[in-house]
């Protein structure tokens, strides 16, 4: 059952969830759950279920509120394996008696030649290089459920993007919230002007990053699986003057945005109490699919959406070879606070500079001169409707009773009109012709 993405959400009614108050929820092994309610019920007739992991298969926790007994709930401790897996690491780097190292991708766990017996029959990788182990990502076999890690690695071209924006921006450190192989990328490519720090729920990671890189960490709801981990990343926050932190997210896309943009502002506060800063947001890259664009301006205006399509290499649908999306390419997208004219878009891939909305946009993306802007939030090119006032996607057709251009011929226009929001302001309970935003 998914209860929580947000698209089951919009269809579903109002399914809330409330994350702000989270350190005094219950806990389940991955920290502080979240309490969804419908709205027409209010909270006491909500649940609390997990925050990371979004099938009961995965995390089983899930407590009504009116069940909630504090003394059984409340108080329940779960034990930190933290300790354990970075014991593993230490044997694992040591070379006093063996240097090979070894990993068994059966039952995920590295391997010393002494280890090797009891996984014989198991997919075993020997003697792993040196560039495997700088990036273990070359070689750990992604999780790639969606209701849980839903790991899914950027291609080539996208790393060299982000590392060109980080570079123009002059950022001398990263956090990659949930971007293990961005991670990996830059610490062994940019290591001499950026420093690079991991958070991810995956805990193969302590197998090959010290505390000074890495900390398990679920971003859903801002908690460190081990204190002495957390120790270190606020260490790691602390910048001197002339230097940049910037934040980057790649969360799986069946999170909620409520509790990542929670995340977000709890780790700039902190960033900005460390360093005795007044308060501002943190520069952020946020990669989400461009239809949750509305769910995250809800939330924060400030994040605007980049042009550039962001490719995966282990995902069908997307990448610009994926069979769905093939004519329009990946509909993944970059959100960001930073300013979009600061962003340069490779040129040979796609992308051109629109001098009038003095930023880089995608080459189908043909500037409108009635709307003032290059108007294509899909990969496709729109077109200006004079009836509706605004660019609408090319296959639209105009419905003179909703007076607006619709998706499908033949739809029960209450219905519809019910349910749309407008394409102008992006509010729900009018659509463009009453806008007070129109400009045609
Ligand atoms: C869509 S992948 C992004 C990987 C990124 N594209 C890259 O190549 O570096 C999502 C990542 O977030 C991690 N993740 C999933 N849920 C998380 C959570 N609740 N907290 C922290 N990390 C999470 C996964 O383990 C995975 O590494
Ligand atoms: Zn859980
Ligand atoms: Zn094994
Ligand atoms: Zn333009
Ligand atoms: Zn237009
Ligand atoms: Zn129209
Ligand atoms: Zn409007």
């Amino acid at each position: 059952m998914t209860l929580y993405t947000q698209q089951t959400t919009e269809q579903s009614g109002k399914l809330l969830i409330k994350c702000e108050d989270e350190t005094r929820h219950p806990r389940c092994p991955h920290g502080p759950t979240l309490l969804f309610y419908m709205k027409d019920k209010g909270p006491e007739e909500g649940f609390y279920a997990c925050a990371a992991y979004r099938d009961r298969k995965l995390c089983s926790y899930n407590v009504p509120v009116k069940d909630l007994n504090s003394k059984q709930h409340l108080n329940r401790v779960y034990y930190n394996l933290s300790r354990e897996y970075r014991a593993i690491r230490e044997k694992f780097w040591d070379e006093t008696y063996e240097k090979e190292k070894h990993y068994c991708l059966t039952c995920n766990v590295p391997l010393k030649e002494s280890d090797l017996q009891p996984h014989s029959e198991h997919s075993l990788l020997r003697s792993l290089s040196e560039n495997n182990l700088k990036d273990p990502t070359s070689f750990l076999l992604p999780i790639n459920n969606d209701k849980g890690n839903a790991q899914y690695y950027f291609d080539l071209k996208a790393l060299q993007f982000f590392e060109g924006c980080l570079r123009k921006l002059e950022i001398s450190k990263i956090l990659c919230m949930g971007a293990p192989r961005l991670h990996g990328y830059l610490r062994n490519h940019c290591k001499n002007w950026l420093q690079s720090f991991l958070l991810d729920l995956d805990h193969r990671f302590h197998y090959f990053y010290d505390d000074e890189e890495f900390a398990w960490y679920n971003m859903c709801n801002n908690f460190f699986f081990d204190e002495c981990q957390r120790r270190k990343f606020i260490r790691f926050l602390k910048i001197k003057s002339s230097q940049r932190l910037l934040l980057f997210t790649d969360p799986p896309f069946g999170c909620r945005t409520e509790p990542i943009i929670n995340t977000l502002r709890e780790l700039s506060k902190l960033f900005n109490e460390i360093n005795h800063l007044p308060h501002q947001p943190l520069p952020i890259f946020w990669v989400f699919p461009y239809f949750s664009e509305q769910y995250i301006q809800a939330e924060c205006s400030a994040f605007e959406m980049c042009d550039y399509k962001v490719n995966y290499i282990n995902h069908l649908s997307y990448t610009d070879n994926g069979h769905k999306f093939r004519k329009l390419g990946s509909p993944v997208r970059l959100f960001t606070n930073v300013p979009l004219g600061l962003l340069k878009l490779p040129v040979g891939e796609g992308y051109k500079y629109c001098a009038r909305c003095e930023r880089y946009t995608a080459l189908e993306n043909r500037h409108c001169n009635k709307c003032n802007k290059c108007p294509s939030k899909n990969g496709a090119t729109y077109r200006h409707c004079l009836h509706c006032g605004t660019c609408v996607k090319p296959y639209y057709i105009h419905c003179g009773d909703c007076h607006r251009c619709t998706q499908k011929e033949g739809h029960n226009c209450v219905e519809y009109q019910a349910k749309q929001r407008c394409r102008i302001c992006g509010k729900q309970g009018h659509t463009e012709p009453k806008c007070s935003l129109r400009k045609t």
